[in-house]
């Protein structure tokens, strides 16, 4: 059944915000890093059809949102849903302003990802082992020692890397993961290079307190400047964890449009935080992010329509209720 198209009610705009110092020490702007065309498609069970990949980008490009993850390059074996990596990235209209980074687990992806017009990727690791080997089919060590080769390469080609570390407040196969681990590899991983380090509750099961205790120990090993939170929300903690991590001084956060997606590794995990509803929360902290939510809101409707679901973003549902 076709959702109806969201939008927002008269009076939203006007609940009217409060400043960003009257919050205390919140940033002023956040970055949004949307990750709904790789982290939301890659879950799902039958192939979402490239035209509708492109749709979605091109619509969330439309946004005003500085970064879309637009794919992976991965084992197709490993993950069917990205086969279409070079498609996606030759298909979309990459505006100027706006960057589409991509996935690569090694160099042959990172080649793959570079010869289809990446200009940005990313690497992934985590911080539990038993989890990079169901991921990645590696260890912890042999998976860094992947990603410097991955680093050299995209040093020669002026290529900007960004790092995923997962499993940072907890692990589907090893259960609770210790900070000090979270921060040993998010430390290694930036001193190989990335500019950027996303810190992701890959389950969802993080809650403040355990974010506030990850990110005291990452802090100590990485500038906050160059953290990022990427929050899926299986237990219904995402908003509260991400706005610890603003209180701490995090301004880049990961979300996925109608909070679609999963990790096909991580049996049970959720979607990561609706970005509609982080851009909802973020508006009414009076922080800016340059995105515009009825735009957002209707690229939801579109890829729910295209997938035949219901959208996870609680915005999107009350603004069909009101
Ligand atoms: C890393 C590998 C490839 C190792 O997989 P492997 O089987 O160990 O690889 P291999 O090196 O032994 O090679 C086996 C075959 O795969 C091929 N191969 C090797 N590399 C590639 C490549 N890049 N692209 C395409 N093909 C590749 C290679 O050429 C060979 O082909 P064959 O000779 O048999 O025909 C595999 O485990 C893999 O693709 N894993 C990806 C898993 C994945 O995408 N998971 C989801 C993303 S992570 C995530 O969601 C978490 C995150 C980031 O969102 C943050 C959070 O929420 O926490």
């Amino acid at each position: 059944m076709a959702a109806a198209r969201r939008l927002l009610p008269r009076w939203a705009g006007s609940l009217r915000p409060i400043s960003a110092a009257a919050a205390g020490a919140l940033p002023p702007r956040v970055k949004v890093v949307e990750v709904g065309p790789r982290d939301g498609l890659q879950n799902e069970q039958s192939i979402v059809p490239t035209p509708v990949k492109i749709g979605l980008i091109d619509m969330l490009s439309g946004t005003g949102l500085q970064v879309i993850e637009a794919t992976s390059f991965v084992s197709p074996r490993w993950v069917p849903q990205m086969a279409d990596h070079t498609e996606v990235m030759q298909g979309i209209n990459k505006l100027p302003g706006v960057s589409y980074p991509v996935l690569t687990p090694n160099l042959k992806g990172f080649q793959a990802a570079v010869a289809a017009g990446a200009k940005e990727v990313s690497i992934f690791g985590a911080a539990s082992e038993l989890f990079t080997k169901k991921n990645i089919n590696c260890s912890i060590e042999e998976s860094l020692e992947r990603f410097s080769e991955v680093m050299s390469a995209a040093r020669a080609a002026s290529i900007p890397v960004r790092g995923y570390v997962s499993c940072v407040l907890g692990c589907p196969y090893e259960g609770k993961i210790s900070a000090a681990k979270v921060a040993e590899v998010s430390k290694k991983m930036y001193s190989m290079g990335c500019y950027e380090i996303s810190l992701g509750d890959t389950i969802g099961i993080g809650t403040p307190g355990s974010m506030r205790e990850m990110l005291t120990a990452v802090m100590k090993e990485v500038p906050v400047g160059a953290l990022a939170v990427h929050c899926h929300d299986t237990y219904g903690q995402a908003l509260a964890n991400i706005l610890v991590a603003l209180q701490m001084g995090v301004s880049v956060v990961d979300a996925s449009v109608a909070g679609l997606g999963g990790c096909p590794y991580a049996k049970g995990a959720s979607g990561n935080v609706a970005t509609e509803d982080l851009v909802y929360m973020l508006n009414g902290l009076g922080i800016h992010t340059g995105v515009d939510l009825q735009k957002l809101m209707d690229t939801g409707t579109f890829i729910c329509n295209a997938l035949n679901r219901r959208t996870n973003s609680k915005v999107s549902q009350a603004s069909c209720r009101l």
